[in-house]
């Protein structure tokens, strides 16, 4: 048995990660993370009575083993970092942390033999895209990537682009350079390692990236979509228990499956 910490259990991933300890028999709920956790009525959160709730950071005291983390960009770094150091293995969905905050930790799991998994992206659609994308960069050095998620995300572009982006800049060759100009600021997107970055906004969307290449004479788009944020747990429950004997930090759910 597990023992688990969901940090950010009243945000959407969180209420999927809640449900899906809650129904596996390897693991157990023993505590939960969120601004304003104790003013809640529990079951309204699909906790039972016995799980612990803490509202901040510095308050959390808990037996937790692994500590799976959907908060926002802006403190998971601190959250993580708290886990580690207090033996508490990382399992961390959450986007927009910084390579120096990525290495730091890194670094400290190590140190610590306290090791876990961070992953871009926990659907399987997005782990096979990242991968196939790798592979035709190889022979299409020109790719874009397009990303497009629901209107309340707060970072840009996704984690899952950034990603993407990084995996074509290091498996292809020289792209040919783009002649056009932007006459509206923004027109051609970001770019992370050279490759053009696309952010969509838009209410009914959930998850969905596309990778466009092009050729002479010729294209290929691979796409990815994510209906539901149901298509992340399946990747979180084989990351639990991976992350819980880990004496690093593994970054991507591709290298546990
Ligand atoms: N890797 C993956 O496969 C996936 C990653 N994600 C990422 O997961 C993160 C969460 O996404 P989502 O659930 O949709 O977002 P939500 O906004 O629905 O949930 C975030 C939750 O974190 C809470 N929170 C804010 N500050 C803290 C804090 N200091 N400590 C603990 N909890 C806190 C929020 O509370 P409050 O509302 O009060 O601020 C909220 O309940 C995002 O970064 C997203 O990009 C999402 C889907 C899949
Ligand atoms: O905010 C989201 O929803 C998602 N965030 C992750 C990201 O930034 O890539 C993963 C997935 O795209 C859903």
């Amino acid at each position: 048995m597990i023992k688990v910490l969901v940090a950010g259990f009243m945000g959407s991933m969180g209420q999927k990660t809640v449900n899906m300890v809650n129904q596996n028999p390897d693991f157990q709920l023993v505590a939960g993370l969120n601004p304003g956790a104790s003013e809640i009525n529990k079951a309204e959160y699909n906790l039972a009575d016995d799980v612990a709730v803490f509202d901040q950071l510095s308050d959390v005291k808990t037996d937790a083993e692994v500590w799976i983390d959907f908060t926002i960009p802006s403190v998971a770094f601190e959250n993580v970092k708290f886990a580690i150091e207090n033996g508490i293995h990382p399992v961390v969905g959450t986007s927009g942390m910084a390579d120096d905050q990525v290495d730091e930790l890194t670094k400290l799991a190590a140190d610590k033999r306290v090791g876990g998994l961070i992953a871009p992206n926990f659907g399987l659609s997005a782990v096979l895209l990242m991968k196939f994308a790798t592979e035709a960069a190889k022979y299409f050095p020109d790719a874009e990537v397009i990303e497009m998620h629901h209107e309340d995300k707060l970072d840009a572009p996704s984690g899952t682009a950034i990603s993407t982006a990084k995996m074509i800049a290091a498996a292809r060759d020289e792209p040919t350079a783009p002649a056009s100009q932007e006459s509206v600021t923004g027109a051609r997107g970001g770019e992370v390692d050279g490759v053009p970055v696309h952010s969509v906004r838009l209410p009914g969307y959930v998850a969905h990236e596309q990778v466009l290449f092009g050729g002479p004479g010729e294209a290929l788009t691979i796409r990815q979509d994510s209906f539901d944020r149901e298509s992340f747990m399946s990747g979180v429950k084989l990351a639990v228990p991976a992350a819980a004997k880990a004496k690093t930090l593994i970054i991507g759910l591709e290298n546990i499956l």
